[in-house]
């Protein structure tokens, strides 16, 4: 008989996080109302899943930026390598049920600190809608989400890194370019591989 093994679907983090979260503490203004919980139809607002690299995770990110060729293997390490890393990495999706697809992502990384008496301080990160969802202000709903995650994990900030063009997207949801202090700078290295 063959055997047929079926892979467990496990979340990154706790999905009640997200049912705990008040919307209308936010904002962003909604028009029809959504929220995490009552995302719209056939849409499901939740964590990564273990499975969702046959949804289109991947696909998806490559809409954002350059993602490579990522096997599922590749894909299972990191998620279990952030999973192993508690209260850190929040990638949230959006889920479009009937069609069993991911098509809209976001990710809140906590970063623990020493200053301001050991606070935590959230980063936005990777915002992405899939482009024949665009316009129906799963965007705003992504980040919302994140934000307000943010905040329920006592996070004394959040910070996200943009383009200029983003600019005006995230100022109507609240983001501020502090006077003197709004500068981002990087440098890239050499791709290496010492581990
Ligand atoms: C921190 C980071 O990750 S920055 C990277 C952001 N991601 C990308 O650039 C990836 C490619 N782009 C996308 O995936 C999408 O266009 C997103 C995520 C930026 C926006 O997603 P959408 O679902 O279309 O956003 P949503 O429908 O919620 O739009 C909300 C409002 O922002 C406006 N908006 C959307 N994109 C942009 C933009 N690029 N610049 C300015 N305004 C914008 C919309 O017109 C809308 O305005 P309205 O409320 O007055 O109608």
């Amino acid at each position: 008989m063959g055997q047929h093994t079926e892979v467990e679907s496990r979340p990154l983090y706790d999905p009640d996080l997200l049912k705990r979260l008040d919307f209308s503490e936010s904002t962003t203004k909604f028009e029809p109302l959504i929220s995490a919980s009552q995302p719209g139809d056939g849409l499901l607002v939740r964590p990564l899943c273990s499975s969702d690299y046959d949804k289109g995770f991947i696909q998806l990110l490559g809409q954002l930026t350059k993602v490579g060729e990522v096997t599922q293997e590749q894909f299972f390490k990191r998620f279990e390598a952030m999973k192993t890393c508690p209260n850190t990495y929040y990638v949230t999706v959006i889920e479009d049920t009937q069609k069993s697809k991911i098509i809209g992502a976001a990710t809140l990384v906590v970063e623990q600190k020493f200053i301001h008496d050991c606070a935590v301080r959230g980063r936005l990160e990777d915002v992405v809608v899939s482009d024949e969802y665009r316009g129906k202000q799963l965007g705003k709903l992504i980040i919302t989400t994140i934000m307000l995650l943010a905040k329920y994990l006592n996070c004394y900030k959040i910070t996200l890194d943009c383009n200029d063009k983003m600019i005006p997207f995230y100022s109507t949801l609240g983001y501020k370019l502090e006077p003197g202090n709004s500068n981002y700078m990087q440098i890239r290295f050499e791709k290496t591989c010492h581990l």
